[in-house]
């Protein structure tokens, strides 16, 4: 692969959502723009770069800023003295009812899902970061439960497990610490699963390897040759964002985030344009958005959806009468590996999201806690613990409590994970 061309690949950057009546803001209102770029050409960008000017930066920022605000749902508070979250005002509960008639609870529709599963062999994909830890403000401290581990541990002695995860495959399984799982880190660019002769016809790339314990492994990276490129844009990306306060950029192997989340929200405009303008010298890269988070990574055909259709194809699982895949994530990215499973009528697709999202997942959960509900209840379908029954009694308590008569229609109630 030609690292260097500037050849346009069949992976397009991410539509920027462009607010109309935000378009003839000036671009002198930026608080950063092309003449003072601190960015300096490294031994893997491209040199020339295009200056984008006038009413076209103008469109970009805002769509930028758009984006930004697009990808990050309303901020959480918590409230004194209580174990509980409020989400910021401008939640519409009828609203996210009404979404819900279409994605509707995996929880409430678990039966079904058992029924669907009923001679079949359930594979399991989770997300990381919202799906099995909450989100917090610091990406080092995303935490999953004990309770939450003990339960994909025991998930995973019922069917195959597999992370798929932003972040570096490392740094994932720092946080899960699980050896019976399988893990795809970097957005599914970086795989280790099972050893698969088939496999390596296909993927040519399939290196053998072993694990600490001895055991036989396939590592597949579709954009290895793109480590060195995502480790200078990493140290650009560092450089040019260190004055703004805040600001995170993370190093995952394969690709870069560029967290927002604890940056003054005027000054999203500006890390937004200064990633931007770094990508300028790099075509071969792309942004993609995530929650609070923008996310730099090589311009190449493979996803969270291809990771996921690469571990079926791994296991041997490839029969789609016989398996039924059930994907669980929050992300953006995640939606390619809904996609995948809607397209191919295999699996499901669980959205976990507090708010309205369009998706292309099957049934959605409100957080983490009741992530970690569903998926002890799919274990429970072979072993019953904790009983069904005892859960549909907690939820009901819980869906009474959102519903009490204090209940301001404007916000809605949150538990903090009970796991
Ligand atoms: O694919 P995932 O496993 O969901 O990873 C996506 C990104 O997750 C992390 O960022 C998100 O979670 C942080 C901790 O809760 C939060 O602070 C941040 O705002 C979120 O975007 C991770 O740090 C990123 O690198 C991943 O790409």
């Amino acid at each position: 692969m030609d690292l260097k061309s500037s050849h346009v690949s069949p992976v397009l950057t991410d539509p920027v959502p462009v607010n109309k009546s935000r378009l003839r803001m000036h671009s002198s209102l930026l608080a950063y723009s092309q003449q003072d770029s601190p960015v300096t050409p490294g031994k893997y960008s491209r040199s020339g770069s295009r200056k984008s000017t006038g009413s076209v930066d103008d469109v970009r920022s805002n769509g930028l800023l758009d984006a930004m605000k697009a990808s990050s749902p309303p901020r959480k508070k918590l409230l004194k003295g209580s174990s509980a979250q409020v989400a910021s005002i401008d939640f519409d509960i009828e609203d996210y009812y009404t979404w819900m008639l279409e994605y509707p609870s995996a929880l409430d529709s678990f039966e079904k899902i058992i029924d669907l599963a009923q001679n079949k062999q359930i594979a399991m994909f989770l997300d990381y970061d919202g799906t099995l830890s909450p989100i917090v403000d610091d990406p080092d401290c995303a935490f999953m439960s004990e309770s939450m581990r003990t339960t994909v541990r025991s998930v995973a002695s019922y069917f195959p497990t597999a992370i798929i995860s932003g972040r570096s495959r490392d740094k994932v399984f720092d946080f899960v610490k699980l050896t019976e799982l399988y893990y795809a880190g970097s957005h599914g660019m970086d795989i280790i699963g099972p050893v698969s002769e088939t496999l390596s016809k296909n993927h040519p790339n399939c290196i053998k390897s072993t694990d600490h314990e001895g055991k036989e492994l396939t590592l597949f990276q579709p954009a290895r040759e793109f480590l060195p490129m995502v480790d200078e844009v990493f140290r650009t990306l560092v450089e040019i964002t260190k004055d703004i306060q805040g600001a995170k950029v993370e190093n995952h192997k394969f690709c870069v985030s560029v967290h927002y989340r604890n940056v003054e929200e005027n000054s999203w405009t500006t890390i937004g344009q200064r990633v931007h303008d770094v990508l300028q010298n790099y075509p071969r890269l792309r942004s993609t958005y995530g929650r609070k988070v923008l996310e730099v990574r090589p311009v190449v055909d493979w996803n969270k959806g291809k990771a996921v259709e690469f571990l079926l194809e791994s296991l041997g699982l490839n029969d789609s009468d016989n398996v039924l895949p059930i994907y669980i994530g929050d992300d953006k990215t995640d939606e390619d590996a809904f996609k995948v499973l809607r397209d191919s009528n295999r699996g499901y697709g669980i959205l976990v999201s507090s708010v309205r999202k369009e998706s292309n997942a099957f049934y959605s959960l409100r957080d983490p806690s009741e992530n970690y509900k569903t998926i002890s209840m799919l274990r429970a379908g072979h072993e019953i613990s904790p009983t069904l029954s005892e859960l549909e009694e907690t939820r009901k308590k819980e869906w009474k409590e959102v519903n009490a008569k204090d209940y301001n229609m404007n916000s809605i109630l949150f538990y903090t994970p009970t796991t």
